[in-house]
């Protein structure tokens, strides 16, 4: 198992814009070695935070943003253009910004969509989508309770050891509707990035480190093939030891 780094900033801001900083380089890299950066990313207040600092840094076009590949690591099942969903935001802190490649940018789909308001169908076919894909960077966030994408605590989503890709009902952090990856398709990705800040992190935060299990601490149980990066603000590392 590969070890967890822990990388620590003084505040959510800096951490948002070193965070963008660490992304840049690792997609610049990721197409030098390997020609198409494949990239994970995430909702919430982190990630898109994360997005905006990228889109707004003098390193922007250090990448060629044609040639990235954008996934989701989960997705709230509303309609299309719903200003909740993850798609939404992403692309309104740094996609509809940058010159993407229509064809590369890997959206769920939404309640309205081609599956209608069937999350199994659309978490179907969202894992045909990313069959075996490791990305090179996966983007994740931390809940309250230790959550991650949208694997809650003891949910039969976080059991899960075979789908890459579910649909998640009753959802404790709205909306309660979703599509998630499982943890057997986030353990995929080479390089897994838990960023979250905040003293209400701080417990899950701590007990992931300490080894939690990950049908208790969701987030214990997202680790990359290559690497596993916390990327913490002081309040959210505050129970380290
Ligand atoms: O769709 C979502 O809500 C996210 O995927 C979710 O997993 C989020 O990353 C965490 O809840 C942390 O959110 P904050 O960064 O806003 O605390």
């Amino acid at each position: 198992m590969t070890r967890s780094d822990v990388v620590v900033h003084s505040g959510g801001d800096l951490l948002a814009a070193a965070a963008a900083a660490r992304l840049i380089t690792a997609l610049v890299d990721a197409q030098a070695d390997h020609g198409v950066a494949s990239l994970g990313l995430t909702g919430g207040r982190t990630g898109n935070a994360v997005l905006e600092h990228v889109r707004s840094s003098p390193a922007l076009q250090a990448v060629d943003w044609s040639r990235v590949d954008f996934y989701w690591g989960d997705e709230r099942f509303l309609p299309a253009g719903h200003a909740d969903r993850n798609e939404t935001q992403n692309r309104a802190a740094l996609l509809d910004h940058v010159g993407v490649d229509p064809a590369r940018v890997h959206a769920m789909e939404p309640s309205d969509g081609r599956f209608g308001d069937d999350p199994d169908a659309a978490a179907s076919d969202y894992a045909s989508v990313i069959g075996s894909a490791a990305f090179d960077v996966l983007l994740l966030g931390v809940g309250e309770e230790g959550h991650t994408a949208s694997l809650f605590p003891d949910s039969p989503a976080v059991h899960e050891v075979s789908r890459s890709v579910v649909a998640v009902r009753d959802c404790p952090k709205p909306p309660p509707t979703r599509v998630s990856l499982t943890l057997p398709a986030i353990r995929r990705a080479r390089q897994v990035w838990l960023m979250t800040t905040g003293e209400a992190k701080a417990d899950p935060v701590a007990r992931a480190l300490a080894g939690a299990s990950p049908i208790e601490i969701p987030a214990a149980g997202a680790r990359g093939t290559d690497r596993t990066l916390w990327l913490l603000d002081s309040a959210a590392a505050a129970k380290l030891s």
